[in-house]
This record gives structure tokens, sequence and C-alpha cells, in this order.
């Protein structure tokens, strides 16, 4: 948790140390204003009625210094309380959007990516809840805690001048009650902030299945039970917020009455001094109004006490992640062929090694196809060519490559920012180019909107086929000597497959390819096929083989 914290303030220092830094100094200067006006209004208010009361007292009075102060104080006040808002909103809001893509490129490292797609919702609650979740680490309780440091030990120093070393106790007693509230408010807000953060996360998950599966569970009669789950996340969600109201609701009972201690033991030794001769009317009202100003930083210590728990666990989460210690292999290296050399790979969680010694070497320029039963090996070979994964032991080479892969992700925004994925600064023209290669133009043309037509998630609002074709074009888009192709074809009709194959075909001239499939249609591309059976090659035959056309025929047939 430590080297979490530390890790989490080095980023936030980066990210924006002297916003950080400065509106810590606004927030303490609002904190001193606040209290200094407070104490100096009631002290002037007090000592121009005391001596309006004594004759002739009013002559020798000057109120134009303290007049003026108490203007100076209010403005400063203003100006500081307003300005912090803004500097510390600011800086926090720049620190968690800095947070949030190092978190994202943390999480798409190989292998951690895939451990947490496999839990895709806690995965979604650490790059939005848990991150928002940091931002009461500065706000509510560095801001908050340095106001009250200050605010106290500036308290003492004024109440000692006023009275003696009876004025160190209100800022001792403050300080004390800070550090009590920040105690309990952590240690009971740990426990329910666990239950919050675990129950939105169920909630959230349920939800999403509901939606997305709605059919399924329709048709399986199971959409009651599914509703049943969400239904009782959020019961837990509710109950763990009603413990964290309730937490919240001691701990202000506890601030009112700490508050009405001081300012009750305030009154008792202010009697007591202007017993003594040692304080006068005047001063009375100041010294029990800076009492009052000195309290203010304890509401939002409160409420970060509150949070303290939620933070510590965000604080957790986010910092394992960024921490992760994943070394970039120094055995990915590239190179115009594709080279892998004593490849020891293991899919985490698995009992047995798949690759054990691979070895695998494809010359620049070279059409392959990987074929092989379920199972075999095929996808896990491409997750190692893409760095999706890193093999335990040996070396991956390959030259600069672009994915096909059987269901590729398109976005929720317009035809055009789709395209533009694969090659940011595409022209309209090239983009058209593509589209029609693609089979796409027409289609896209008759959209209203064309290029700017927006699709849905997931592309809806095309239909399968066209979907596939949009993938093609985009990955037409990438200008890359190595296509590796994941079942490009796999279930779509054979119009689409073929017009998709052609295009390939007619633009690998020059690069290399290495294709997997199960299809006859797509291996007939390759002018090598290799068969991998558990990890291992166990057949490798070139075009002009007499094994070649028996390799293609026992794939299946279009
Ligand atoms: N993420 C994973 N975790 C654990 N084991 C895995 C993982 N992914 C694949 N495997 C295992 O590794 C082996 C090879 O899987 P792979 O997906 O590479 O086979 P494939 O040849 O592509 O199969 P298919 O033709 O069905 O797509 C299989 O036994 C599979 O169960």
């Amino acid at each position: 948790m430590k080297v979490h914290l530390l890790l989490l303030f080095r980023l936030f220092r980066e990210a924006a140390g002297w916003k950080l830094g400065f509106g810590l100094g606004l927030a303490c200067l609002t904190a001193m204003t606040g209290a200094a006006l407070l104490g100096l209004s009631g002290w002037f208010v007090a000592a121009t009625g005391m001596i309006g009361l004594a004759a002739g007292g009013a002559l020798a009075f000057d109120l134009f210094p303290p007049s003026m102060g108490v203007r100076v104080l209010a403005l400063l006040r203003t100006g500081a309380r307003y300005s912090e808002r803004l500097v510390t909103h600011d800086a926090t809001l720049s620190v968690i959007a800095g947070l949030r893509v190092r978190l994202f490129r943390a999480l798409a490292r190989p292998n951690l990516g895939r451990a947490l797609l496999q839990r895709p919702g806690r995965m979604l609650f650490r790059i939005t809840g848990d991150l928002d979740t940091l931002d009461t680490l500065y706000l509510r309780l560095l801001v908050p805690v340095a106001g009250l440091l200050l605010l106290s030990l500036a308290g003492m120093v004024v109440l000692a001048l006023l009275a003696g070393g009876a004025g160190l106790l209100p800022g001792l007693f403050l300080l004390f009650t800070g550090l009590i509230m920040l105690v309990l408010g952590g240690q009971g807000g740990l426990a329910a902030g666990g239950l919050r953060a675990a129950a939105l996360e169920a909630l959230r998950l349920r939800l999403l299945d509901l939606v997305a599966g709605r059919v399924e569970w329709r048709l399986a009669g199971r959409q009651e039970q599914v509703a049943k789950l969400a239904l009782a996340a959020e019961t837990r969600l509710a109950r763990a917020d009603d413990r964290l109201n309730r937490l919240e609701s001691r701990l202000a009972l506890g601030q009112g009455l700490a508050g009405t201690a001081l300012l009750s033991g305030g009154v008792l030794l202010c009697a007591e001094l202007v017993d003594r001769g040692l304080l006068g009317g005047a001063g009375v009202a100041l010294f029990l109004l800076i009492l009052l100003g000195m309290m203010e930083p304890l509401t939002p210590l409160r409420r970060g006490a509150v949070e303290l728990g939620r933070s510590l666990r965000a604080v957790r989460r986010v910092g394992d992640a960024l921490s992760a210690d994943m070394p970039e292999a120094p055995s990915m290296t590239m190179t115009p062929d594709i080279t892998l050399t004593d490849i020891q790979f293991r899919h985490p969680g698995a009992v047995a090694a798949l690759y054990d010694g691979f070895n695998l070497l494809i010359p620049a320029g070279q059409h392959v196809a990987i074929i092989g039963d379920s199972g075999a090996g095929k996808s896990s070979l491409i997750a190692l060519l893409t760095r999706e994964v890193q093999p335990q032991a040996g070396c991956v080479s390959t030259p600069a490559w672009g994915l096909l892969a059987q269901e590729s992700a398109l976005f929720q925004d317009s035809v055009r920012a789709n395209l533009l994925l694969a090659a940011p600064a595409a022209s309209d023209v090239l983009l058209w180019d593509v589209l029609e290669q693609a089979g796409l133009a027409r289609v896209v043309r008759e959209m209203p909107g064309g290029l700017d037509a927006r699709l849905g998630e997931g592309g809806s609002g095309l239909s399968s086929g066209q979907r596939r074709r949009l993938a093609l074009a985009r990955f037409l888009l990438q200008d890359k000597p190595l296509w590796l192709l994941d079942e490009v074809t796999e279930g779509i009709d054979l119009a689409v497959a073929t017009l998709i194959l052609a295009k390939i075909k007619e633009a690998a001239a020059g690069r290399t390819i290495l294709l997997i499939t199960h299809l006859r249609r797509e291996a007939a591309l390759a002018d090598r096929i290799i068969r991998l059976s558990q990890g291992r090659v166990i057949q490798d035959v070139r075009r002009g083989d007499p094994e070649f056309p028996n390799a293609l025929l026992s794939l299946r047939p279009d």
C-alpha cells in the first residue's frame, strides 16, 4: 500500500505538481483569511460597540485600519476561494485524465489485459469508478488536512499571544479531533466502502449481462433470475450506502459535540482571562470567533474521512495495475522475416506448456497458411506474433504487422472515424478507394451522411457481411509488410468471402502473409501450408510438393 501511495503521489506530482501545490496554498490561504475575517469582524463590531458606550471613546478610536482590514480580508477570501476551486479541480481532473491513459496502457499489456478481459466488469470499474475515487485523495483529504494543520498552528500562535499558554489548548484539541475523525472514519469506511465498491461492480456487471443477453435470457426463461441477481446487488449497494451515511452522521454528531465543547471551553477560558484582567471585551469576541473559524476544515475532512476506506482500496487496485511487473520482453524484435526460436509458452493457468521448444522461420514475402485441428495452437501463434501474449522463454521477431480477425471491433461512431483508426491522416479519396475495393462504397454512399453516417454499437446498422467488408476496408488502409489473417472468411457467404479473398490476393504481392484457417478457399491463397498439432509442426509443405494438394483437400470445402 505504501509503495502504491508513493507511486500515485509521484504520478500526481509529475502530471500537475505545481498546480497541486498552488491549489494547496490557495486552500490554506482561504482557511486562514476566513478565520482572520471572522475574528477581526467580531473584534471590530465588539470594539466599536463598547467604545460607543464609553463617553468620548469614539473620538479616540481609529476606525480606518480595522474596517480596511475587514475589506481586504473579505476580498482576499473571496478571490482565494474562487481560485482555489478552479485550480484544485483543474489539477485533479488533469491528473485523473492522465492516469486514465496510463492505466489503460498498463491494462493493455500482454497477459495482464488478457487476464482482466476474463472479468471485463472489473476492468471497466478500474478505469472508471476506481480512478474517479482517487480525486478524493487530494480534494477531500490532503487539502482539508493541510488546512486544518495550518489553521490549528496559526490559531495556537494568535491565541497564545492573546491568552498566554492556555491559548495553545484549542489548537491541540482541534488537531486531536481531526485525527480521531480520520481514524474512526477510515476504519468504519474501509469495510463499508469495500462492500459498496463490490456491490457497484456486481450491479454494473449484472445489468450489462441483462441488457446484452436479453434475448438469450428470455428464450431460456431466466430473465427473472438474472433480474433478481441485479436487484440483490442493488440492495447490497443500498445497504453499503446506508452504512456509510450512518457513519457520516455519527461523525457529524461527534464534530458538532467537539465544536460545542471547544466553544464552551473557550467561553470558560475567556471568562477566567477577563477575570484576571488579561483579556478585554473585544478580545473575547476575537478569541471566540477565531475559534469558530479554526473549525472550518473539519467539515470537508469529515467527508474525506468517510471516503478514506474507498480511496485506499482504489489506490491499491489502481496501484496494482500500474506497478504490475511486466518485463517488456527483450526477446521481441522487428525483422523482415518471421522467426520464432526456442519458444516456451504456457497459457496462464494452463497445466502444461502449449509450445515447448517451438521453432519456425517464414522468410519475407512468403504466403503461409497455418492449419490444424481445433486446439492445435493456431490462435496462440497469432497471439505470440502480435505480442498479445509473451513467451516464457525464446525469441519472437516479425516485421510490422496488420491483423484482420474474424470479429473486428467496429465502434459507435461515423464510418469515417471507424476507417481513420487504421490511418488517421487518410484523405476522403483514399477512404472511398478502400471502400470501393471492399465492395462497400455503394452502400456507404446511400447512407445518410455518407462517410459521416453514424454506426451503432459494434457496427449495428450494417448487415454482418457489410461489417466484415468495412473491417476489410479498414484493414486495406494499413500498409504493413506482414498481414496476419485469422479465419477471415469463416461464417460468411461465398460472395463476400470470394470478394475479401480476391482483394487480399490482389494486395498480397510483396507482403508476407500468415493466415490461420480451417477453410480450403483461404488456404488456397498460400504457397506454403504448415499443419500444427498440440503446439508442434507435423506437416510443412510448399506449392509444387506432391502433398500440397492433399493438405488443401483435408480442409473444409467452401
Ligand atoms: N487464455 C487461455 N488460457 C488457457 N488456455 C488457453 C487459452 N487460450 C487457449 N488456450 C488453450 O491453448 C490451446 C491452443 O488454443 P488455440 O486457441 O491456440 O487453438 P486453435 O488452434 O486456434 O483452436 P481453434 O481452431 O479452435 O481456434 C488449447 O488447448 C486451448 O484450450
